[in-house]
């Protein structure tokens, strides 16, 4: 099969492909725990994926063949999609998967106590997220509290605050002794009301940013979304500049293996043979020093090939180190986050824009060759 049609099948196929194999492990394996929300993978790559694509994506095309029109508009067209279904719909609006979220009856919740007025284990997935949507939500409330001109609120805020302080383990001086017969559940809801009465609270991340969790209604997997957008721009530009990048490989060879077989061409007993030191002073030089600068100095010219051969020579390496990565979220997306039915949604929203728009591409660029 020629290189592009496979190119093609494997861009139009393996997110979907990628979704039922997630759900048949996740039959036959238990859940990875390993999976982390704030590892460094998802926080400096996958939260920032589109900018990575981004610059992938035009090094690339910057590399292969030079700035084009079409790949700009290709580029504009799904960046635009990205922007209003994650980031903002509109100016100050939140972006479509969250307004699909709320319209669905989900909402920024803030149940920090459980019915024993402790802290609540389901607030949040982990002690250190928390421990710092505590400190946000006691911020808000000092803030509340310092504006309010109502005093029954203020002592309700007052009461809050030194509950919150308790869960974060802070002395209050008076111990929960001090703390009024509010019943825990009245003093979430008195959280919830004086945070959403701030305003804001509209998209996830101005939930996140005050501390609250986002429960309820159909939550559209905005990783997947995000998965499946990235690997169809890099797998359908690649299309266009493959036929530069294979043979571009094919011709340079691989020398960088002349230099990986340098590195282990280094044998200190070689050394003693063929150099014959008389001094304990020339076998200690000949056994461990020459070997170790020898390999020293080997090592960083492998390194500094291996980053010319493939950031500068060769970034279609760099391109699909990049959709590996893209993958590998998106499996385990499939694997431990959302319901089949958000991460359904989510790589549908993704793939009907993607999708369409690289078919209409090819179809396009078939009939000009044709003419
Ligand atoms: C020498 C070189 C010269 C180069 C020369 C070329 C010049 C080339 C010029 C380029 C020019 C660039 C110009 C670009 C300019 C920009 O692009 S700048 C913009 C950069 N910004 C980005 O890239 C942002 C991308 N991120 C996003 O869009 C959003 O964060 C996301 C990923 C869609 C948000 O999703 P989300 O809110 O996390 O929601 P969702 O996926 O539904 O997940 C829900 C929860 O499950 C968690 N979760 C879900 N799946 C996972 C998972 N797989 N793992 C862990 N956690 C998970 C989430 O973390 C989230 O948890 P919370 O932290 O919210 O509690």
């Amino acid at each position: 099969m020629e290189h592009s049609k496979a190119l093609r099948i494997l861009a139009l196929f393996l997110c979907p492909a990628t979704l039922l194999l997630g759900h048949i492990l996740g039959l036959l394996y238990p859940v990875p725990s390993w999976i982390d929300k704030d590892d460094w993978i998802n926080t400096f790559f996958v939260k920032k994926g589109w900018f990575w694509t981004s610059v992938v994506m035009w090094w690339c095309a910057f590399r292969y063949k030079g700035w084009n029109k079409h790949i700009s508009l290709r580029y504009f067209v799904l960046s635009v999609w990205w922007f209003v279904f994650t980031q903002a719909a509109w100016f100050h609006t939140a972006p479509i998967m969250d307004l699909i979220f709320t319209a669905t009856g989900g909402l920024c919740g803030f149940d920090v106590l459980d019915t024993n007025g402790n802290l609540n284990q389901k607030f949040h997935d982990s002690d250190v997220r928390r421990t710092k949507s505590l400190d946000k939500i006691h911020t808000l409330l000092k803030k509340f509290q310092l504006t309010t001109e109502d005093e029954f609120l203020s002592n309700l805020a007052d009461h809050s605050l030194k509950s919150i302080r308790r869960l974060m383990g802070l002395n209050n001086g008076d111990g929960r002794d001090g703390e009024p017969p509010v019943s825990p559940s009245e003093l979430n809801i008195f959280i919830h009301d004086t945070i959403h009465s701030l305003g804001g609270l509209g998209s996830s991340a101005a939930c996140r940013a005050a501390g609250g969790q986002w429960t309820g209604g159909h939550d559209p997997s905005g990783h997947i979304f995000l998965n499946t957008l990235m690997i169809m721009l890099l797998l359908g530009e690649c299309d266009f500049f493959e036929n530069l990048a294979w043979p571009r490989i094919k011709r340079q060879g691989c020398k960088l293996s002349n230099y990986f077989t340098d590195l282990l061409d280094n044998s200190p007993l070689l050394n003693v043979l063929q150099r014959r030191p008389q001094t304990t002073y020339d076998v200690f030089w000949e056994l461990f020093a020459r070997p170790a600068l020898k390999c020293l100095g080997d090592l960083v010219n492998f390194s500094l090939l291996s980053v010319r051969y493939v950031v500068w020579e060769n970034p279609v390496f760099l391109l699909f180190a990049f959709v590996f990565l893209w993958w590998y979220s998106f499996l385990m997306t499939t694997l431990v986050f959302h319901t089949l039915s958000e991460q359904l949604s989510g790589l549908l929203c993704a793939y009907v824009v993607s999708g369409g728009l690289y078919l209409l591409t090819i179809k396009n660029s078939a009939k000009r060759r044709l003419v």
